[in-house]
């Protein structure tokens, strides 16, 4: 007969190996049925223990419906990063330094899986390095109208609009005891989530998470015994508890080098670049690309390369990121 089926959460996973963690906390490792490893870190699923004299692992019967999955796609390859996450904190530092483009695609693929996204910009300690680099981020703290795009233009008829900037960034220095000017407020933004923490390698990412989990690295270590894989931490993606009473964790993931866009259609590129969705519905054609077409309001909404960072619009920068990006994706 078989054992009864129980719940689980996949906390990491290396080939056909995942480790499943239940409720009570404790950890054990299965394996998918069949030729398939479908599962994914942060995937809840049905798992079943094996019959007596079989061994210890379990086996998975079925994945949970899941809220959302973040992950990267190029010409031949899906790499999921996570699945049911809150939140990504793309985590940058003033060194080294970082690549726009690659922050760019990384914010599309989130507003494109439905996930929220910060930005976090570390070693703020460094100082002309980092006012450079902050410099750089002007456009991600572009205000933006708060209204979803249908309702822009009839809110701007009743007065000024509400803005918000495009993106949160927090200003980090993790080496510090302080962590920084808003450490604070990255905490409070933590809090009660799972957030998956995304970025170039040497930016901060392990800073961060032994900070917040002290004993991350006795946990890694225990992963990759159990998987018996020293590889494992620069292969995958793996959830660690901050708190698990209050539901609040962090995951790490390995780096992001290129960042593929080739689950994202070309013409829904502006839904998934907020600052460029918020003016596009007032385009004369629906199906406008905002590149040629008369009467595109996105174009006329771009700002000049000088103007002063409160005036609303979008930023210069970003409408070139949105023309390089569309030349890149498929139909
Ligand atoms: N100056 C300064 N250095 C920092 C700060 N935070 C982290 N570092 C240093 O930056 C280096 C890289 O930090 P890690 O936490 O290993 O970076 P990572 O993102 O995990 O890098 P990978 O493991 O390569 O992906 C280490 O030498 C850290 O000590 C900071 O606020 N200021
Ligand atoms: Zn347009």
């Amino acid at each position: 007969m078989n054992a009864p089926l129980e719940t689980g959460l996949v906390v990491t996973g290396h080939g056909r190996h995942y480790v499943v963690e239940s409720a009570d906390g404790t950890r054990r490792i299965c394996h998918p049925r069949g030729k398939k490893s479908q599962a994914v870190v942060g995937d809840r699923l049905q798992w079943r223990r094996a019959q007596a004299g079989q061994g210890d692992d379990g086996m998975i019967e079925a994945i949970l419906e899941r809220r959302n999955l973040f992950y990267r796609q190029d010409a031949v390859r899906t790499k999921a990063f996570a699945a049911n996450i809150d939140q990504v904190l793309v985590l940058l530092a003033a060194d080294p330094v970082f690549s726009e483009w690659q922050l760019a695609k990384a914010l599309v693929a989130a507003e494109a899986a439905g996930i929220e996204a910060v930005i976090g910009l570390n070693k703020q300690d460094l100082a002309p390095a980092y006012a450079a680099a902050w410099q750089r981020l002007a456009a991600y703290r572009q205000p933006v109208p708060t209204a979803p795009c249908g309702e822009v233009a009839a809110e701007a008829a009743s007065g000024p609009q509400a803005c918000r900037p495009l993106y949160p960034v927090l200003r980090l220095s993790l080496a510090d005891p302080d962590g920084g000017t808003d450490y604070a407020a990255l905490c409070e933004r933590l809090r009660g989530r799972a957030t998956l923490v995304l970025g170039p390698s040497g930016v901060g990412k392990s800073t961060l998470i032994n900070r917040l989990v002290p004993n991350a690295q006795a946990q890694t270590a225990e992963i990759s015994r159990a998987l018996n894989s020293g590889r494992h931490t620069t292969t995958t993606t793996t959830w660690y508890w901050v708190d698990r009473a209050s539901g609040t964790a962090v995951l790490d993931s390995p780096g992001f080098q290129e960042f593929g866009l080739h689950h994202i259609r070309r013409r829904d590129l502006a839904r998934w670049m907020p600052d460029i969705a918020c003016h596009a519905k007032g385009c004369r054609f629906h199906n406008c690309t905002h590149i040629h077409e008369p009467g595109c309001v996105v174009r006329a909404a771009v700002l000049a390369e000088d103007a002063p960072p409160s005036q609303p619009g979008i930023a210069a920068s970003r409408y070139a990121l949105y023309q390089s990006l569309l030349l890149q994706l498929p139909d």
